[in-house]
């Protein structure tokens, strides 16, 4: 220090340099404390007052010239080279995450700890020469001549703390390049080329021994940062353009937008969201439940668990809106913070009432064709049911016969068919009228239908002749049961409007393969067979056998 006073001090182009780039970034400082907040405004505020100081002692130190006083202010440039890297990467990180808060006093307290500690250090170093080892001597006798400086293991030291904040900024930047795109990204990319100039030129004097002017370069590699800074804020908007751009864009949007705090307050809401609350301006913040018109509908919404991105909400009578809520986080080291939520409401009434109505058609549409397949299948069962006895009537007949036929032929199994007609019908008729003889009609239908099985099928083929196809059975066993049937039906007299009325069929059968391979050699023979059965004394089933007729 006393070496300064005796120093007599040397006005140089390096000095003016130094000076200039001084002048220049205390311009810059000043500038951007005029600015509106951004991210980070404070901290980068605090970086470059740091790299004033250090500017400061290198500009002093040139100007110095006697080599003590040179020594002196060099040791005094040390809070600044350490605070800088640091202030840095704490501005880096508030920048890419969007931090717009004043750093904590404790914040700034810890990273100013280190900065004092070497500054202390290299002030102490005459007595331990363990920042500049005692060989550290000016490169010539001439005045002014600059210091060849021989760094000790302090010096390393505080190389390395400094350069784990360099490392530091350069991976936050990569990071948030990484991960942005169009200006965002140009700003990080720009932010990594002011972070690796300064330290490329630090590193080329720590440890390669290049110098600028016999001295550290880095402090002149400033004037490059703060060149970086004009292109970056006069070119690619920094600071300035994006925040106004996004608060005009808020206001002029037409869809209401809300800013809710942790407490569900609201702390922000644009023209529109006033509007459609008819609040006036100056609106007080207020819990958003209480907000006219829609407040309890949102109020419902935030605390509902319902996860899904949109809702749809009715505001006013008739009127939808589509909400979106998202969460505004702050990313703290590894944990996000929830700060509050935004609510984008989107007016979706009329697409909402199309919505509806369409819904509304598709159902009724829906409904109408369930409706005609409803009446096509009973109309398609109606097609193929005899409408008195509702047993299949002839127009189902080939599809089934054919069916069950391709069956038998596939599964070598027998098919029978039994020809059924009512004996003595017509004078049934003639005695008790026609209604009656309709009743016995009906009666026979459900008579064979309890006694067959499921698979039987039963056909009324004319007035009063019926025809079932016995799947499974030889010609003798269709005898042998139809033969059963017949008696039962004969033994039980038939209730009808006219009191009792006994009744009795005859009946011919034949089948696959023995007396045929075709529906209609089968029903030549089954005739034939009913033919015989009638001329035999009726009340009877006979079987048709290979051409002949056989008696039961
Ligand atoms: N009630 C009623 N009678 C019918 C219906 N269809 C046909 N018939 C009558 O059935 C009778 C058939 O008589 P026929 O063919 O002479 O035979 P049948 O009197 O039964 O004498 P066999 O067959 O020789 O025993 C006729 O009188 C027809 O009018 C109908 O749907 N309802």
């Amino acid at each position: 220090m006393s070496d300064c006073s005796w120093s007599s001090w040397q006005w140089s182009p390096e000095v003016s340099l130094a000076l200039a780039v001084w002048v220049g970034i205390g311009g810059l400082i000043v500038w951007i404390a005029r600015q509106s907040n951004f991210p980070g405004k404070y901290s980068f505020m605090l970086t470059h007052a740091a790299s004033l100081w250090w500017i400061l002692a290198a500009a002093a130190e040139l100007a110095a010239q006697l080599p003590g006083c040179k020594m002196f202010l060099a040791a005094m440039a040390w809070p600044g080279i350490v605070l800088m890297p640091s202030l840095w990467a704490l501005f880096l990180w508030q920048y890419v995450n969007s931090d717009y808060r004043l750093p904590k006093a404790s914040t700034l307290a810890r990273v100013s700890i280190a900065p004092f500690i070497f500054w202390a250090l290299a002030l102490t170093n005459p007595w331990h020469h363990l920042f500049y080892t005692a060989a550290s001597a000016p490169v010539s006798s001439e005045p002014g001549a600059p210091i060849a400086y021989q760094h000790g293991p302090l010096f390393y030291m505080a190389a390395i703390y400094v350069y784990g904040f360099m490392l530091a900024s350069t991976g936050i930047l990569l990071h948030a390049a990484l991960g942005s795109n169009g200006l965002y990204r140009r700003h990080y990319l720009a932010f990594v080329l002011v972070t690796l100039i300064p330290w490329a030129a630090n590193i080329s004097y720590v440890f390669f021994q290049r110098s600028l002017f016999g001295f550290d370069p880095t402090p002149f590699t400033f004037a490059l940062s703060l060149a970086a800074f004009i292109w970056l804020i006069r070119r690619a908007q920094l600071f300035d353009v994006i925040p106004l751009a996004r608060h005009l864009l808020l206001e002029a949007l037409p869809d209401p937008v809300l800013v809710i705090d942790r407490q569900n307050r609201v702390v922000d809401a644009n023209p529109a969201a006033l509007q459609l609350a008819d609040l006036p301006k100056p609106w007080q913040a207020r819990a958003v439940r209480d907000w006219p018109g829609f407040g309890s509908a949102l109020g419902e919404l935030i605390n509902s668990e319902n996860d899904s991105p949109v809702s749809i909400l009715k505001l006013e009578p008739d009127r939808f809106y589509e909400a979106r809520v998202m969460a505004i986080k702050h990313r703290q080291r590894r944990q996000a913070q929830t700060l509050g939520k935004m609510i984008y409401l989107r007016e979706i009434t009329d697409q909402h009432k199309a919505q509806l109505q369409l819904s509304r058609a598709l159902a009724l549409s829906k409904e109408r064709l369930r409706t005609i397949s409803q009446l096509h299948e009973e109309l398609q069962a109606q097609a193929i049911r005899d409408p008195l006895t509702r047993l299949y009537n002839r127009r189902f007949l080939d599809e089934l016969f054919t069916r069950e036929l391709r069956r038998a032929e596939r599964d070598q199994a027998p098919l029978a068919l039994a020809v059924i007609d009512i004996d003595h019908f017509k004078a049934l008729n003639d005695r008790y009228g026609h209604p009656v003889g309709d009743e016995v009609l009906v009666y026979i239908g459900e008579f064979l239908r309890t006694q067959l099985r499921e698979s039987d099928g039963i056909f009324r083929i004319g007035g009063e002749e019926f025809l079932v196809i016995l799947p499974g059975l030889t010609t003798e066993q269709a005898q042998q049961r139809m033969s059963y049937i017949c008696q039962r039906f004969a033994q039980k007299p038939i209730t009808t409007r006219e009191g009792f009325v006994s009744a009795s069929f005859s009946g011919g059968v034949a089948a696959f393969p023995s007396e045929g391979h075709h529906f209609q050699a089968l029903m030549d023979k089954a005739d034939a067979a009913l033919y015989q059965a009638k001329a035999e004394g009726r009340n009877r089933i006979v079987r048709a056998s290979n051409g002949a007729y056989a008696k039961p």
